[in-house]
């Protein structure tokens, strides 16, 4: 009957109602088809995970453009165990042995990362950061470092002497000052002036903004056939995404464009990205990796360091603790120096813990599994798929870490790293050969802004910055909301509040710089 009906209605059709209706048949038979192949006979259908984002990108790809997907992993963890399908070619894992297993070799391809380059060319590339990067390079650029830490006490002080104030500091937006004015400083010799004004630099909220490209970019790099053109992909994204992007790169073009203008020989990385030594970078690789050294060389450690805060502040007996190691390790502020920071055992173990509990790169680093395709974790997976470990899931997982919400330091005592692998699974630098060239720095800085302010200021979290960890979303880092405390100045705290021009020295490089009074 049916049938018959059906036959009336087709002859009675023009030719463009039977196409469309085709057309449609098609596709509605197509994606019966897509969905019955992805949850039964997909190569990853037997992989745990929910049935929506095993046949479809968009679960995931909406949680990555609202920030939540970092955190959503966890649960994912939680229900569907340490192997998860999170979309039709992806999988995410939450063991801590996956993290040789995957970025190990470097034979897995990349899909985004500070280093915009595929395997040959990351390989010449990294090597120009390294030098820059290295101890001896962090080394040779203790003075100014710690030249920052005092105008960041000076503009705090400034801040809370000033006849309108009643106390209350947003720390996260100083740090964010802090890290910006010493990475401007390291990597181009100009410094973006935040700590002296007190406030943002304009590029600075540029920044902010350009972090959301990042996972516009990756989603759009899903699309086959993009992935290789690098940042030409960024053509591909909505236009205010696309401009905040730009902006950011023409600002970072423009300081080395000026940099190199300005024939400064000082040891500042730009100084490594444009040597002529070795296989020399092209003008644009200096450029566009100029820029993420900025970014990625800023705010990860600007907002790790307020989680520190937070974490602290919420954990009384850790934070008296550090306190006193502190205090009693410095009387004041001119006393730090780096080598005496990486010897405090337990200020050691907070940034440790801090790092497990609020990993600044918190999202997914994918890799693809290459051609002929390989086995992770005990399955074979074929090429193409994507693979990759949730750092705030995998450290979050209480098969790793027992009572894993908990700020505990004690953790990271000597005895319990030797005796328990599991320790391995909190990883915040990455591993392998696109890790963290910036761990260095990045400790270094972190140690003497967590001890600077402590060391200066009695810190109380303002109430209604409680829950603070729950309003930041992830967009590859945390993006962080205002951490603000009720602060007083501590006793060991000078009270300078300016600062006053002299001379340091970089190895035989001479540089007019500025000190606290
Ligand atoms: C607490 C602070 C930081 C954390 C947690 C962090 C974390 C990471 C992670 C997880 C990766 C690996 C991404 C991947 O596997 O694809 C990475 C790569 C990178 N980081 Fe950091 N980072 C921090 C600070 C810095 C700093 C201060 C700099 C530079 C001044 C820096 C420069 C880089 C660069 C250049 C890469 C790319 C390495 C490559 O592609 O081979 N990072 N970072």
């Amino acid at each position: 009957m049916a049938a018959i009906y059906f036959r009336d209605l087709l002859s009675q059709a023009s030719i463009t109602q039977v196409v469309l209706l085709g057309s449609a048949l098609f596709v509605l038979s197509y994606n019966i088809f897509y969905v019955i192949y992805n949850l039964y006979f997909h190569p990853l259908a037997d992989v745990p995970g929910p049935k929506l984002w095993a046949i479809s990108r968009i679960p995931y790809n909406i949680h990555t453009l609202r920030g939540t997907a970092a955190v959503n992993f966890l649960e994912l963890h939680k229900k569907y165990g340490q192997t998860v399908r999170y979309c039709p070619n992806g999988i995410v894992y939450s063991n801590y042995g996956a993290w040789d297993e995957i970025y190990g070799p470097y034979k897995h391809g990349q899909n985004t990362n500070a280093i915009n380059a595929i395997n040959g060319e990351h390989r010449r590339l990294k090597m120009r950061f390294m030098r820059a990067l290295s101890a001896k390079a962090v080394s040779a650029q203790e003075p100014l470092i710690l030249n920052y830490a005092q105008k960041l006490i000076a503009g705090m002080n400034r801040e809370l002497l000033s006849p309108s104030h009643e106390g209350m500091i947003n720390v996260a937006e100083w740090l964010s000052m802090a890290t910006f004015d010493v990475i401007g400083d390291l990597a181009f010799s100009k410094s973006f002036g935040c700590l002296e004004t007190g406030t943002l630099h304009p590029w600075i909220k540029v920044v902010f903004g350009a972090f959301k490209a990042l996972p516009c970019l990756r989603v759009v790099r899903e699309i086959p056939g993009v992935p290789y053109i690098g940042l030409k992909a960024l053509y591909l994204l909505p236009r205010t995404i696309k401009q905040k992007w730009l902006d950011h790169f023409h600002y970072g073009a423009d300081l080395i464009d000026k940099r190199i203008a300005s024939g400064e020989d000082r040891p500042d990385m730009a100084h490594y990205l444009t040597s002529n030594e070795g296989l020399p970078l092209t003008l644009n690789e200096i450029k566009e990796n100029a820029v993420q050294l900025l970014t990625a060389g800023s705010e990860p450690t600007a907002t790790f360091s307020a989680g520190v805060f937070y974490f602290l502040t919420k954990n009384p007996p850790v934070y008296e603790r550090l306190k006193t190691e502190i205090r009693s390790a410095f009387t004041y502020q001119d006393d730090i120096t780096l080598a005496k920071l990486a010897q405090l055992d337990y200020l050691n173990r907070v940034v440790r813990e801090g790092l497990r509990v609020f990993p600044p790169a918190a999202d997914i680093f994918p890799r693809i599994i290459p051609e002929g395709g390989e086995v992770i974790m005990g399955k074979y997976l074929p090429e193409g798929t994507h693979v990759s470990i949730g750092a705030y899931a995998i450290s979050r997982d209480e098969r790793n870490f027992p009572d894993p919400d908990i700020f505990d330091p004690e953790r990271w005592l000597p005895e319990h790293i030797a005796t328990d692998a599991r320790m391995k699974a909190s990883q915040p630098f990455g591993q392998g050969h696109r890790s963290c060239i910036g761990k260095i720095l990045a400790h270094a800085e972190v140690r003497l802004l967590v001890s600077s302010l402590i060391l200066n200021y009695d810190f109380e979290l303002l109430t209604v910055d409680q829950n603070w960890i729950s309003g930041c979303k992830v967009y590859i880092g945390w993006e962080k909301i205002p951490l603000r405390f009720q602060t007083t100045a501590s006793s060991q705290n000078q009270l300078r509040t300016s600062v006053e021009k002299h001379v340091v020295a970089f190895g035989d490089f001479k540089r007019e710089t500025s000190i606290e009074r």
